[in-house]
């Protein structure tokens, strides 16, 4: 498909219609693989989250929830179905946004577009399913009560999302948050809102109730942070960095809000001396250059076995060297751009940073030769790592691996859970008994055994540490927007008997 001359214009979806921003100040959309200024979008302000949270609020409880949060899964599955049928139909045209948007590889952009479709329809099963599991009985001690639970939506979600995987990060709390039957603001990043935001127009064209989804496109402090304090939000439900988490928990302690956090990370892959090394080359690639490492779970941080140590990092240095490194919508791309300057200028210091604490930069480091505009960064492997390096702590959300080697086991471990993170971890090994005691001893919500970076919708995803809490996906995913409420009945015609009644007198 041919990329369009101009992107869409879109307002503020609010209340099922576009609407200009109260301030009518917009926002520039830059394609960082050319630089080129492309279009702009809606900069949302507190006056206009106020009035997305109100048409939240009145979808949630229009005719006492008749059309929504009361009606049987099986009308809100209808919905989300035909959400998925549409993003199947326009995925081609999406996934070309995706990728003016954010500079990954149409193919890769291609890929998400079908596991936001994916997402869809498995939350139309969810909810089909949930009213199945109503009332479920608790079984008591006593037999003049009987218990059951409800499950019902938490009510107003604010969803706020980043822009590595725009729709599909998005997707991940939409989908669960309206099979739960909650209505919805959703903030994703003001670095890539382009498919979010056509994710209204998809809302639109098949008629999802008015105000169920409201999508707010503007800066963090802007829109982000109202939405975050606002009183008649019930629950956030947030995926970005680790400092923002923290700002968004402070805030929302205040009216004890309860929230859910997918942060950062600084996964380990450790590669045992066993193994099939071009195998485990192509998985350590993927662990880190998908995406151009800017993925949360990304398996930055490498140990290998010191015995394979040399042979692995010459066989990963020809790999890293064959990756075709182009404009993300050149067929073959196997690396795009990063997403902004700002982040190009970030993941460039890093590698600056590490030079100067004594690491070697290996392979990559620098702008590839061939590209001269744009935010391209060579895939980069850097050795002589000490666990006190900067590489070796902070996320830097770029295509950049460090690697460090180990001798035994316990300090592969050791290796591994030495970060303040706990997102993900893998390991790599024919030995299948090492690598169940490994995923037994990695301190994270996720491990992958001989690969990394599979993603199923219908496992959970979250991380431990400062990596956050809360677990996205499965069946976990609509628990996020449930709340539990426990049903108990006196069912005895006998009074209770703990007073003496008093005198007929
Ligand atoms: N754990 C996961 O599943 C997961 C998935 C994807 C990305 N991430 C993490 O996301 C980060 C990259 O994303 P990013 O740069 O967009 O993160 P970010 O924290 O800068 O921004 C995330 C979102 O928060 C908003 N925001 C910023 N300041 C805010 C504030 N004060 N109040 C409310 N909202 C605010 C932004 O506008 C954006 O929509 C990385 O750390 C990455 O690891 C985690
Ligand atoms: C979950 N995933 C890998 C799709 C995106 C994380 O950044």
């Amino acid at each position: 498909m041919a990329a369009p001359s101009a992107i869409p214009r879109r307002g503020l979806f609010i209340g099922g219609g576009w609407r200009e921003p109260s301030l009518g100040r917009r926002l520039p959309v830059v394609n960082p693989a050319t630089e080129a200024t492309i279009g702009d979008i809606p900069a949302a302000t507190a006056e206009d989250v106020e009035l997305a949270v109100s048409a939240a609020r009145d979808a949630f409880g229009r005719d006492g929830g008749r059309h929504w949060s009361r009606a049987p899964g099986a009308v809100r599955a209808k919905y989300l179905k035909a959400i998925a049928a549409k993003i199947k139909d326009k995925k081609s045209y999406l996934a070309l946004l995706e990728t003016l948007d954010s500079g990954k590889p149409l193919d890769e952009a291609a890929g998400d577009m079908e596991d936001v479709a994916a997402c869809f329809e498995y939350y139309a099963d969810l909810a089909e399913a949930l009213d199945g599991k109503q009332r479920a009985p608790i079984s008591l001690p006593m037999e003049n009560f009987e218990s059951y639970v409800l499950k019902e939506p938490i009510g107003v979600v604010g969803l706020i999302t980043p822009w590595n995987y725009p729709l599909l990060m998005a997707t991940w709390k939409v989908a669960p948050a309206l099979a739960a039957g909650c209505t919805a603001v959703l903030k994703p990043s003001e670095l890539a809102s382009l498919t979010c935001l056509e994710l209204g127009g998809i809302c639109a064209e098949i008629g999802l109730p008015p105000g169920v989804l409201n999508i707010i496109t503007g800066l963090g402090t802007e829109a982000g942070a109202p939405l975050a304090s606002h009183p008649h939000v019930d629950k956030i439900a947030f995926t970005g960095s680790t400092e923002t988490g923290k700002r968004i928990m402070i805030t929302a302690s205040q009216m004890v809000k309860p929230v859910s956090l997918e942060l950062g990370g600084k996964s380990p892959l450790i590669v045992f001396d066993d193994v099939d090394i071009d195998k485990a080359v192509e998985w350590a690639m993927f662990g880190c250059f998908a995406n151009a490492g800017q993925v949360c779970s990304a398996t930055s941080r490498l140990l290998l076995h010191e015995k394979i140590a040399k042979r692995f990092l010459d066989r990963l240095v020809a790999w890293a060297k064959s990756i075709k490194i182009s404009d993300p919508l050149e067929e073959g791309c196997r690396l795009g751009s990063v997403v902004s300057e700002g982040q190009y200028q970030k993941i460039m210091k890093f590698i600056s940073t590490a030079r100067c604490e004594g690491a070697t930069i290996l392979y990559g480091g620098a702008r590839p030769q061939h590209l001269k505009r744009g935010f391209f960064i060579e895939p980069t492997i850097i050795t002589n790592v000490s666990t006190s390096n900067q590489i070796w702590r902070e996320e830097v959300f770029g295509p950049v691996i460090c690697v460090k080697e180990f001798r035994t086991e316990r300090e592969a471990v050791e290796l591994a859970n030495d970060t303040h993170y706990g997102l993900a971890g893998a390991v790599i090994s024919n030995d299948l008994e090492r690598c169940e005691r490994i995923s037994k001893a990695i301190q994270s919500g996720i491990v992958w055994i001989n690969c990394s970076q599979p993603c199923f919708v219908q496992a959970p995803w979250g991380g431990n540490k400062r990596s956050g809490f809360g677990r996205e996906l499965g069946q976990w995913g609509l628990d996020n927007y449930l709340s539990v409420k426990q049903v108990t009945k006196y069912c005895s015609d006998e009074p209770y008997g703990w007073y003496r009644p008093p005198s007929k007198l």
